[in-house]
């Protein structure tokens, strides 16, 4: 379970104060899926980063799996963040480092023996299937397969929560859909909680339980995914919805005019 109570975090700007994050709180089940969506600085990405503190809240407290991650320091921080796996949009690989590099890039951190760092990435390679790309660069790589490297090193310290910051936004359709799936197929293998944050409705439909939605900083709606699309409650959710079902439609007329001709 993760429980995130009356989360809050201002940034001081040359301009002034910008309130991130105005007292948040959620609940996320142990092995769930659940999906954070809001327009561009709603706050999501200042949420996410809070979780394993890559940003300091400044009030309020974040349990997961039972620690209090805002009071941890030092040697306890760590511990807990090689718990805490992070995939972000633009991958943020090693470029300088192969594949197989880069997923024991945390392992190397974490003091692991060589042979057991060699077991690992071959594992954890063989799950996001890119055994044969041990050796290359990630230049080399097309971008879903960039992502599965950056999976794969989220993945490499056996984590309980996987942190997902708008991981597909970079990505075409039919890459999204892939990365979409091999997320589903680890949260069901290894009974991984995933929080990911997104702007796309079709993201949260496809792969979240649960989804809560953030404006300017506040929750202002959460529960099953279903309901954002029975009954949507906030302007957010509604302007999400409303832009999709007229998407819809309209690729329903272009199809229905198609038929015609
Ligand atoms: N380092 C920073 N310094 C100052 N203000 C910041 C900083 N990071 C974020 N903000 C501001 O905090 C608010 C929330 O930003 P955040 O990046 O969390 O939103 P977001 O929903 O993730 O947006 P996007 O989808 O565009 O990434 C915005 O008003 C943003 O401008």
């Amino acid at each position: 379970m993760i429980l995130v109570e009356q989360l809050s975090k201002t940034y001081l700007t040359k301009k002034g104060s910008v309130s991130a994050l105005d007292r948040i709180d959620l609940q996320i089940a142990t092995g769930e899926i659940f999906g954070v969506i809001g327009v561009s600085g709603a706050g999501k990405s200042t949420l996410i980063r809070c979780m394993n503190r890559l940003e300091e809240p400044d009030s309020g407290r974040i349990w997961i799996g039972g620690d209090d991650v805002t009071q941890l320091k030092g040697r306890k921080l760590r511990k807990a963040r090689q718990k805490i796996g992070m995939i972000f949009q633009h991958f943020n690989l090693l470029d300088g480092k192969t594949v197989y590099q880069n997923v024991a890039f945390p392992l190397v951190v974490a003091g692991h023996p060589r042979e057991r760092i060699r077991q690992r990435v071959r594992e954890i390679l063989d799950l996001v299937k890119l055994s044969d790309k041990e050796g290359t660069y990630p230049a080399q790589l097309s971008g879903g397969q960039k992502q599965r490297v950056g999976i794969a090193r989220a993945l490499a310290n056996d984590p309980d929560v996987l942190l997902s910051d708008e991981a597909t936004s970079a990505l075409d359709p039919e890459t999204t859909y892939s990365i979409l799936e091999l997320l589903k197929d680890i949260n069901r293998q290894l009974k991984l909680t995933i929080v990911l944050i997104t702007h796309e409705l079709e993201v949260l439909q496809h792969i979240c339980d649960s989804m809560a939605v953030i404006e300017n900083g506040r929750i202002v709606e959460t529960g099953p995914v279903a309901k954002l699309f029975l009954n949507p409650e906030s302007d957010t959710a509604r302007k999400f919805v409303g832009v999709l079902e007229q998407y819809r439609n309209r690729r329903g007329l272009i199809e229905g005019l198609g038929e015609g001709i």
